[in-house]
């Protein structure tokens, strides 16, 4: 490998949408749902007194219709909350995809839940994913994200909270996001040294389609990997924005097919078209066409 950050593997994370585990009708809906991920939440959308209630729903959910073609996420309370254990409980009886950890502000945060889930025996393929949604979250991304490294860890993929770190912090709304950018590139860059997924913070104006469009190109031209989402209604516009488009699959199936030809054997460094593309790009077009086949793989199996 020519470069010192760690291999990635594809995976589609374009829309993940966060559903109430307290709300039946909603869990419902997410079975006829184009999205790739569900994040099935029993942090802050339910109420402490409907926590219980929240796990027996999700529990009869997990027991019910499989969720065909979608990462099934579950969001517990901090371990240091008085719901956290019963959550991680849960977790380890329906064993999902992953789970989602919130506020994390220390690598500690997620061997603790490793360890929880080692000790439980839980299966390899169940990941941990973390919110950076602090101030600490934030300032320590890059330790977080080299915790994914150590032997036996989960951690797979960062999530963005804005609601928090905005409270946290007394950063304003902004168009733009002006004054946070910082700190998002900084846990891009963090995730992007160690070999995880980043998606974007929730937009919680959900009727303004426009705003929405413009905060996912941002996001996209960031280098995230897809959005946390609150809405039915938003799924198309991220997953639209975190896809390769026409045009960027065909530049990808061409530089792929300049390197096949065997004019370029032994040549590092070729033009298409008019632009110099070096086998870094090569790579980069793999991915991007690795990820076309997975969507198109999606489309065919609904
Ligand atoms: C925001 C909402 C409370 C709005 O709900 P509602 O008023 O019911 O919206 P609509 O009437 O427009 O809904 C239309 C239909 O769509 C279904 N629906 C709505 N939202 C969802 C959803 N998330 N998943 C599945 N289905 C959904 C409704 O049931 C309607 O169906 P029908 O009756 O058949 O027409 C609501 O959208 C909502 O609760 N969203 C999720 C909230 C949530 O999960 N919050 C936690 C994540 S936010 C976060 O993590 C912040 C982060 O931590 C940070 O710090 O930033
Ligand atoms: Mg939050």
């Amino acid at each position: 490998m020519s470069s010192n950050s760690m291999p990635r593997s594809v995976s589609l994370r374009r829309s993940v949408l966060s559903v109430p585990a307290i709300n039946s009708r909603a869990l419902e809906k997410t079975h006829g749902l184009d999205c790739d991920a569900i994040i099935f939440d029993l942090e802050d959308s339910v109420a402490p007194e409907k926590k219980a209630e929240a796990r027996e729903k999700l529990k009869a959910f997990f027991s019910g219709k499989p969720l065909a073609n979608k990462e099934r996420i579950i969001r517990i309370n901090t371990l240091s909350s008085t719901f956290g254990h019963a959550d991680m409980e849960l977790v380890r009886t329906l064993e999902p995809d992953a789970v989602l950890l919130p506020k994390v502000n220390e690598p500690q945060d997620v061997m603790s839940v490793g360890d929880l889930l080692a000790d439980a025996d839980a299966p390899e393929s169940l990941r941990i994913w973390a919110m950076i949604e602090t101030p600490r979250g934030i300032l320590n991304a890059a330790a977080i994200a080299e915790a994914g490294r150590t032997q036996g860890s989960r951690l797979d993929c960062f999530v963005l909270g804005l609601n928090d770190l905005r409270k946290e912090t007394g950063v304003l709304p902004q168009p733009g996001r002006t004054y946070l950018v910082p700190w998002l590139m900084q846990v891009v860059l963090a995730v992007r040294a160690y070999g995880l997924d980043a998606i974007d913070s929730v937009f919680n104006d959900f009727r303004d389609a426009d705003a929405f469009d413009a905060e996912c190109a941002h996001a996209r031209a960031m280098g995230f990997d897809g959005k946390m989402l609150i809405h039915p209604a938003q799924i198309d516009a991220a997953n639209r924005h975190f896809g390769p488009d026409a045009s960027a699959i065909a530049e990808a199936e061409a530089i792929i097919a300049a390197f096949a030809d065997p004019a370029a054997e032994g040549l590092n460094v070729i033009n298409v078209n008019g632009r110099m593309i070096e086998r870094l790009h090569l790579v980069q077009a793999e991915g991007l066409v690795h990820k076309a086949r997975l969507i198109a793989e999606r489309q065919t199996a609904k």
